[in-house]
């Protein structure tokens, strides 16, 4: 009895989704037909305008003439660019000339009949095009993000690859663009989607279980094989969540923060590396007073580089603030860049105050600015002594701002010391989005409630998997009931 009013549960719920998939392909057919300008707005050779939509075929009759031909579908043929004329819907006038091209449904990048229009980049050619478009029954303006917001409806991409897209157009080193690359290929989706599927698959199990009971026309030990899964899929995700596994630094970039004590050339640094005076520098012990950031790209990586007040004790509020500041963002940096004054090392025994060196490890670049200020014929001997002070290992690169000295190839070992420290080359997908991250991490709780019950429970424990299954769908942005239908049918020989 149990069983047949589960099934007649399931099948009424399939139904339920199919009349919601027809009355979606409906609404789909009728809703407006979107345009916009695809390039920059402003004066240029070439403007684009995209059309999406079901009105599409109207408005190319209605605005679209063949060089020495009419108007009409005729001259609609899939992914050719043709020499026309644009004509304006009001009066018939030729508004351009220029080319268009028809992309047919679903063949186009939001799976509805698509055009686009090429024409001249000028403020009155657009707006013309643009009020033109306006005018024709069922067309409006699209919204932001509204054609890609189609294809992810249509399900031709998923909400990582609309992430990925988002970060490729974004991108302004060559890193970003690998990166969004991978993700706009599926590479993310494909992960989360298996992760997903795992936790889809446990809590088929664990639905089973409720509906006959263990031993009961399903497989022995169904709840430990649920449990086998639900671990399995659980180290995978704290695998992906690991400190190691960090992708934001590829599409965001990464830190590098500037610290050191007050004078020593912090800000000279980061004007040099920005080849601006983006900081103001001065004699003037304590003058960066905040944390200054300047975005550049250092090998194909975007590179946030902070400049920070000196770190020094200090009874002034605003300084002491900032050395504060200071502190959180050298804890914080990815990459950390140590700038001493070796004069003003000498001048103290080489002693490095506790305030900085506690920043400093193997991993910090330490560079010993000033040289041009010491006896170059102790040079050496007073190296060898700044080595000493600092922990053992730590790189060091003698400098001089001011001179030139090192200063080129203090360019190419950053550079050297970024693409060693963080391959740009791995296959793996990693988090490259807090949105990612936080889905799993909710994930991972709902995953950890579930292997904290027992079989008893069993009607919670499906509920807990039921919540890591919907965090995952976040992530791609799927909807997951309909999954765990066919994993059910699929998996178990129940239904007979
Ligand atoms: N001799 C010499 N002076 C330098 C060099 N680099 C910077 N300076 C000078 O050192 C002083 C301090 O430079 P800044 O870049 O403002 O130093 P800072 O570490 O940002 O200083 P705070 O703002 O106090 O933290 C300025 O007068 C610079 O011109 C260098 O290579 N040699």
């Amino acid at each position: 009895m149990i069983r047949c009013c589960s099934t007649f549960r399931r099948v009424a719920s399939i139904r339920h989704l199919t009349t919601k998939s027809e009355q979606l392909q409906r609404a789909l057919a009728s809703r407006p037909t979107i345009y916009a300008l695809a390039t920059p707005p402003g004066k240029a050779g070439v403007a684009v305008v995209r059309v999406s939509g079901p009105h599409v075929f109207d408005v190319w009759k209605t605005i679209v003439r063949r060089n020495g031909k009419g108007k009409g579908k005729d001259i609609m043929e899939h992914a050719r660019l043709i020499r026309c004329e644009l004509l304006d819907a009001n009066d018939g006038e030729v508004l351009d000339d220029g080319m268009a091209v028809f992309f047919q449904a679903p063949a186009s990048y939001t799976t509805e009949d698509t055009i686009e229009l090429h024409v001249h980049s000028s403020l009155a050619v657009l707006s013309r095009l643009m009020s033109s478009l306006s005018a024709l029954p069922g067309v409006r303006q699209a919204e932001r993000g509204e054609f890609t917001r189609r294809a992810f409806e249509a399900g031709r991409i998923d909400l990582t690859q609309a992430e990925a897209l988002r970060d490729l157009i974004e991108s302004e080193t060559e890193v970003q663009r690998k990166w969004a690359r991978k993700g706009v290929e599926g590479r993310a989706k494909v992960r989360y989607e298996a992760m997903r599927n795992d936790a889809i698959l446990a809590l088929a199990t664990v639905e089973a279980l409720i509906d006959f009971g263990e031993g009961e026309d399903i497989e022995e030990g169904a709840w430990d094989q649920a449990r086998r899964r639900v671990s399995k899929l659980r180290a995978n995700i704290a695998h992906h969540l690991s400190p190691s596994q960090r992708g934001e630094i590829y599409t965001s970039g990464l830190s590098l923060v500037i610290f050191g004590p007050p004078n020593a050339g912090k800000s000279s640094l980061l004007n040099h590396l920005a080849q601006r005076e983006a900081a103001i520098v001065t004699p003037i012990p304590g003058t960066t007073r905040d944390v200054l950031e300047v975005a550049l790209d250092i090998a194909g990586w975007r590179v946030k580089v902070h400049d920070t007040a000196g770190l020094r004790p200090s009874s002034d509020v605003v300084e002491s603030i900032g050395v504060q500041r200071a502190g959180q963002a050298v804890e914080g940096a990815d990459l950390a860049v140590c700038v001493l004054s070796l004069p003003e090392l000498v001048n103290n025994g080489f002693r490095v105050p506790d305030m900085i060196g506690k920043h400093v490890t193997q991993e910090t670049v330490a560079l010993l600015n000033k040289v041009d200020a010491v006896d170059p014929a102790q040079l050496g001997e007073w190296l060898d002594f700044a080595r000493m002070a600092l922990p053992p290992g730590t790189p060091i690169w003698p400098i001089s701002i001011q001179r030139g000295d090192g200063m080129s190839e203090l360019s190419d070992g950053l550079a050297e010391v970024i693409k060693h420290r963080f391959h740009s080359e791995g296959d793996e997908p990693l988090i490259t989005h807090a949105r990612h991250r936080a889905h799993l991490e909710a994930t991972l709780r709902f995953l950890d409630a579930f292997l904290a019950l027992g079989v008893e429970d069993v009607v919670l424990a499906a509920e807990e998997l039921r919540y890591a299954a919907k965090e995952l769908s976040k992530v791609t942005g799927l909807i997951d009931v309909e999954d765990v239908l066919n994993a059910v049918f699929k998996e178990f020989c129940i239904g007979k």
